[in-house]
């Protein structure tokens, strides 16, 4: 909790922090990628830095964390940290790196603010950065101390490659040596580690779309002919050829049984949905589960085939389907355009949604206009959580 001392201070200077910290966050990642050239080698990704969704990503969270600190004293912003501590777990974040960004970050603070940053400013500013590390730090150790082995990454073997959809491609991968497995949670996602033609190692993160409770570890991944990463696994990965992932990771974890279910997923957004209708499936779940998915057109929907054959298992699960072209298919209560959600809703239903950015706000407002409490509104956002802040 905030010090008596620092709470003024805080309170009094969070307008001008919240509206300076998004040209304080790329002078921060100049000042420690300057000093700290490794930090680029498989821990950031440089695409991200480049497009500044890291920047608002940090920019967002320090925002939340102080608000939060000011307007509702004594609690914690829960899901945005353990948001982002399962993402640092995922990446290998150390205690050891807090004091380094620690620095950066006031530097940066302390060029920009100049004359107007008070040592009593300072002060309150760095009890709130210590509060959201050490209560991340705490989190962390905590996921670190679940997994089955004390790495971050061991090596996997490609040994199956399948098409699904338009430019994506399901991966499964088998332990390359004996470190033990973590058994995965659905809606978990692991970190990939791959040497770029520069040798530089980038990392993205995957949700496991498949085969979450084995020792093996499924992945679907849409080309983005214009990113860095996935023109690499598309084109340079080949059966038998190994790559590093991490042990599993993420919050966003759907049980078997619970009060209704509503998944509403677009693209490659179903990737999420279609590890957890596998393994409701497999569980024999009779939760009522409705399925909602849009897509380009019936032939763009990636793991079309694999969510079919789950939600085939599934007696509780019901499914309608949004295409924006194309014949509509029969069976899969199609329609044409975008999502209406407002239909499938029901008073208690938990509310899940992965999707494309625009596609997750339209369903959003729907859902939140229909009176479903924010807090039953999950959803994940692939890459830095720039929604957040938003
Ligand atoms: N949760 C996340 O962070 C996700 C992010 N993405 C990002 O989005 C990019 C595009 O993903 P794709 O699968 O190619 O999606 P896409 O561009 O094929 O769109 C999929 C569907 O989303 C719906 N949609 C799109 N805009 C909408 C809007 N304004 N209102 C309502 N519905 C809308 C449409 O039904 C569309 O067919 C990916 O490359 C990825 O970077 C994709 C999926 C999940």
């Amino acid at each position: 909790m905030l010090s008596p001392k620092s709470f003024p201070f805080i309170e009094a200077t969070l307008p001008i922090i919240a509206e300076r910290i998004s040209s304080i966050t790329p002078n921060f990642y100049n000042r420690l990628f300057a000093a700290h050239p490794e930090l680029l080698d498989g821990i950031f990704s440089r695409s991200n830095q480049k497009n500044g969704t890291q920047q608002q990503a940090l920019a967002g969270s320090i925002a939340v964390f102080a608000t939060y600190l000011v307007k509702h004293p004594g609690t914690a912003p829960e899901t945005m940290l353990a948001r982002v501590a399962h993402k640092h777990t995922s990446l290998g974040v150390a205690e050891e790196q807090y004091p380094i960004v620690y620095k950066h970050l006031f530097d940066a603070i302390a060029e920009d603010l100049g004359d107007a940053l008070t040592p009593e400013i300072a002060d309150a500013w760095t009890e709130v950065y210590w509060l959201m590390a050490h209560a991340l730090i705490k989190i962390e150790k905590g996921l670190y101390a679940q997994q089955a082995n004390a790495g971050i990454y061991a090596p996997w073997k490609l040994v199956e490659r399948a098409e699904t959809g338009v430019d994506s491609v399901i991966l499964s991968f088998e332990p390359a040596d004996g470190t033990p497995v973590t058994v995965a949670k659905p809606g978990q996602f692991v970190s990939v580690r791959m040497p770029m033609a520069d040798g530089l190692r980038q990392v993205r993160q995957y949700t496991l779309s498949n085969d979450v409770e084995h020792a093996r570890r499924t992945i679907t991944v849409k080309l983005d002919v214009n990113g860095e990463f996935s023109p690499v696994i598309h084109n340079n990965l080949e059966i038998g050829g190994v790559i590093e992932l991490s042990n599993p990771y993420g919050d966003l974890v759907i049980d078997n049984e619970g009060s209704p279910l509503v998944i509403a997923t677009a693209g490659i957004g179903c990737t999420p949905s279609a590890a957890a209708l596998q393994t409701l499936a497999a569980h024999g779940s009779t939760r009522k589960i409705t399925v909602l998915h849009a897509d380009q057109e019936i032939t763009t929907w990636p793991l079309r085939e694999q969510m079919l054959e789950s939600i085939g298992k599934l007696p509780g699960a019901t499914l309608s389907t949004w295409f924006e072209r194309g014949e509509l298919p029969e069976g899969l209560n199609a329609q044409s355009g975008y999502m209406d959600l407002a239909a499938a809703l029901s008073e208690d239903a938990q509310v899940y949604l992965c999707g494309p950015l625009p596609f997750m706000n339209a369903v959003r407002t729907q859902a939140l206009e229909a009176g479903i409490p924010a807090e039953r509104i999950h959803y994940e956002v692939f890459g830095p959580d720039v929604w957040l802040a938003a």
